[in-house]
C-alpha cells in the first residue's frame, strides 16, 4: 500500500486504498491513539473480495490535526468526506471504539450510504464525563507518555503483554507519538459524544464485537450496544483486550468474513 492524502474539512486526511476496485467497499475506522496500521493483518486476511479503505482520523498518524478540540460530528463528517473524495457511495464501516462511535454517526447522517457495520469493542457512549476529563487534564499536565502504561493496560490483554513485550512496546509508542492537541481533541469528542438516541434507528445488519478482558469497553457494555441495535448479532473474542484486531486478526477475520457472507454483504 503506497500513501494517499486527501483534502478534507480544513485538513489532510492520510489514507490507504487495497483490493478489488469493484469489490463490496469495506472501510475500518480506528480507536483512540492508534493509526491505521492495526489493521494490517485483518486487511490482509479480506483484501482478495474486499474493496478496502483504512484512514487516520485527524490529530492521529500522518493526518493533521485541523482546528482542536473535536466532536464526533467532525470526525464523522471526515470520513463522510474521505468517502465523498474516493466516489465511494455503498459502503460497509467497521469501527473500533471512537471509530465505532464514528461509523454510527456516519449510518445516523447517512442511512442511505450503509450495507452493514461491524463495531468492534465500542459503545452508544463511551466513558464518563469526569473519566474523559481526568485523561485530558493528566495529559495537558504532563504529556501522553504518563499515561501509556495505563493505557497498555486498557488495550491489551496480559496474556498479550506478557508474551509479546517488544509488540506491547511497539503499540505503546504509536500511542505517545500521537499529538497531544489530535489526541486530547478526540477525548473531548468522546467526553461529550452521547448516540444512544440513535441506535434504535440503525436498520442494517451489525455485528458486535468484543474481546472477553477488554477493560476500556467492557463486554457488558458492548452488549448493551448490541441489544439497542434491533439487527445486530454480539460476538466475544475470548481472552482478548480492546484491539481484537492487533492480538487476534485471524479471529476478527473469520467474524468478518462469515457476517458479510451471511448477510450477502459480499
Ligand atoms: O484509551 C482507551 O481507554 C481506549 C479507548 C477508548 C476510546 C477509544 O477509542 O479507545
Amino acid at each position: 500500500m503506497s500513501l494517499h492524502v486527501a483534502p478534507i474539512n480544513g485538513t489532510h486526511i492520510h489514507y490507504a486504498q487495497t483490493g478489488p476496485k469493484d469489490g463490496p467497499v469495506l472501510v475500518f475506522s480506528n480507536s483512540l491513539g492508534t493509526d491505521l496500521r492495526i489493521w494490517d493483518d485483518v486487511v490482509a486476511g479480506l483484501s482478495d473480495r474486499f474493496n478496502i479503505v483504512t484512514y487516520d482520523k485527524r490529530g492521529h498518524g500522518l493526518s493533521g490535526i485541523g482546528d482542536a478540540p473535536y466532536d464526533v460530528s467532525l470526525h464523522a463528517n471526515d470520513l463522510i468526506g474521505l468517502l465523498d473524495h474516493l466516489g465511494l457511495d455503498q459502503v460497509i464501516i467497521c469501527g473500533l471504539s471512537v471509530g465505532g462511535l464514528i461509523a454510527q454517526k456516519v449510518i445516523a447522517e447517512q442511512p442511505k450510504r450503509i450495507r452493514g457495520l461491524i463495531l468492534c469493542d465500542t459503545a452508544s457512549k463511551l466513558g464518563d464525563y469526569d473519566g474523559w476529563n481526568s485523561r485530558i487534564e493528566a495529559i495537558k499536565a504532563d504529556g501522553i507518555e504518563v499515561l501509556g502504561d495505563a493505557i497498555m493496560e486498557r488495550w491489551l490483554s496480559p496474556d498479550f503483554r506478557a508474551n509479546r513485550p517488544l509488540e506491547t512496546a511497539m503499540y505503546r509508542d504509536m500511542l505517545v507519538r500521537t499529538t497531544a492537541d489530535g489526541y486530547i481533541g478526540t477525548c473531548v469528542a468522546l467526553r461529550d459524544g452521547d448516540l444512544r438516541d440513535a441506535a434504535g434507528k440503525i436498520s442494517v445488519p451489525t455485528l458486535c464485537v468484543c474481546g472477553s478482558v477488554d477493560l476500556a469497553t467492557p463486554l457488558d457494555v458492548v452488549r448493551a450496544m448490541a441489544d439497542m441495535i434491533p439487527n445486530a448479532t454480539f460476538e466475544l473474542i475470548d481472552g482478548v483486550g480492546h484491539l481484537p484486531c492487533i492480538e487476534t486478526p485471524e479471529q476478527l477475520t473469520r467474524l468478518i468474513d462469515r457476517f458479510t457472507k451471511e448477510n450477502n454483504l459480499v
